[in-house]
């Protein structure tokens, strides 16, 4: 979940561009430590992508002639629901997202029956009673099977602390949609289904949430209120089922996009997607691509998950920064895509107030052209300024949920990477 920051944090900043990452003053031993040890796991995250990576990159090597794009942009940014619009690409895998669509059920389970105990434990009067508990108990082996899936997909147990993770190169869709295991586990959450939904219809158990101010509805991976429609045993996922659907991928993704074989001339057959989950790739990979489609989105009014005193746009910007400024990347395109424009228009409209979180933007417009004008600006000139050589600034504005207009502006891109890798495969 993000959290929302209010005002920039002290005059001394300018604005989300000018903040660093230093300590928090008057940090304690054991703030300092709990803040350590965070950087260490990420650390070890890093170094485990960095390792699919490397493996990733003889594939690519050995895709010479193909148009190989990647994907960045912070954790979140949305790079992995911006390809997500191709409903053919998930038909022999429906299988295995009914597996995902249950194991977010039971993730949504698990808050819940988390909450009731905790609730339950408090001496003082509650909302729950001894039906609640007596609910839960039956419930268990259902969440059980939460780590039954995990051990079965998740590469390594540590990461996954409550979340999924799945190594990539769509393995798991094939484990999860064929395994005996999951089938298991899919007629132990089916066999339990009016449990489920009774807990779920129970008004006590509403307010309780509401009262401890636990949502379930925020982000992907929501299906409490289709419970009975989820859990049915012949249920077949729905394409909109499959996006809302939530699995990070512990590594790099590999989509082959579309056969390109009309404009196949001198052998550019296939263009292939990289969707590296976070933000950083591996700098060995970048020196075979042809573009980068680069993601963040506008949230200037945010701060990162993982350090809540980096603001997200900054972070972003500090990212593209590296990215323009890379040798490895002088002769790739790289596309800008201000994502989630969705919320932006929705923050505005309920009263957002840019220049209290950017000071710079000072007594511009404070509108949504106002706001994406300024900001591509910015992007721009940090693009022309750190580029090896000159090169074009491409720039859209998107919503990656809203697949139908998403998948237009994924085809003018892929039509403008073409030209560009033709004409320079014909100067070769
Ligand atoms: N409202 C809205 N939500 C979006 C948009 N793009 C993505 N999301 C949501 O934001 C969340 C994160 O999107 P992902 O595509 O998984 O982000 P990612 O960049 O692949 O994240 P990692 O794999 O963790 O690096 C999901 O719940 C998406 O449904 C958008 O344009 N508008
Ligand atoms: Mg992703």
């Amino acid at each position: 979940m993000v959290t929302t920051i209010s005002r920039v944090r002290s005059g001394s900043l300018d604005d989300p561009f000018a903040a660093h990452l230093a300590p928090p003053e008057g940090e304690t031993a054991e703030e300092r430590a709990l803040r350590i040890a965070a950087a260490q796991d990420a650390e070890k995250t890093s170094r485990q992508i960095d390792e699919v990576l490397a493996q990733s990159e003889k594939l690519l090597n050995k895709k010479k002639r193909d148009v190989k794009i990647l994907l960045l942009g912070q954790s979140e940014s949305g790079k992995t629901s911006v390809y997500d619009f191709t409903p053919q690409y998930f038909d022999s895998e429906r299988a295995a997202w009914r597996m995902v669509v249950l194991l977010n059920l039971i993730g949504s389970l698990r808050v819940i029956v988390d909450t009731i105990r905790t609730e339950l434990a408090a001496p003082e009067f509650s909302l729950v009673s001894d039906i609640h508990r007596q609910c839960c108990n039956e419930l268990a082996p259902v969440l059980r099977e939460e780590d039954v899936l995990n051990a079965l997909i998740s590469p390594s147990k540590q990461l996954s602390g409550g979340e999924v993770y799945v190594r990539p190169g769509g393995e798991w869709k094939t484990i999860l949609a064929t395994s005996e295991v999951a089938q298991n586990t899919a007629s132990v959450v089916v066999s339990m289904r009016d449990e489920i939904d009774t807990l779920w219809a129970d008004a006590a158990v509403r307010e309780l949430l509401e009262k401890k101010d636990v949502s379930l509805r925020d982000g992907g991976g929501y299906f409490m209120d289709d419970v009975m429609r989820v859990t049915a045993p012949d249920y077949v996922p729905t394409d909109s089922d499959i996006l809302r659907a939530r699995i990070k991928t512990m590594g790099v993704e590999e989509h082959l996009f579309e056969k390109e074989s009309a404009l196949g001339t001198r052998g550019v057959k296939d263009f292939w997607i990289y969707d590296v989950p976070g933000s950083r790739g591996s700098r060995a990979v970048w020196s075979v691509l042809q573009a980068i489609v680069f993601l963040t989105p506008l949230s200037f009014y945010e701060v990162l998950e993982e350090d809540n005193r980096v603001n997200r746009l900054e972070d972003s910007v500090v990212l593209w920064k590296e990215i323009c400024a890379n040798a490895l990347l002088e002769n790739c395109q790289i596309i800008l895509f201000f994502n989630k424009m969705d919320i932006l228009k929705a923050k505005l409209r309920s009263g957002l107030i840019i220049k209290e979180y950017v000071p710079s933007f000072a007594e511009r417009e404070n509108s949504y052209a106002g706001a994406t004008g300024y900001f591509k600006e910015k992007f721009r000139a940090y693009h022309k300024r750190t580029s090896p050589k000159p090169r074009s600034f491409f720039y859209y504005e998107t919503t990656a949920v809203d697949t139908r207009s998403t998948a237009k502006i994924i085809g003018a891109v892929h039509e403008e990477i073409f030209r560009k890798h033709l004409h320079q495969s014909i100067l070769i």
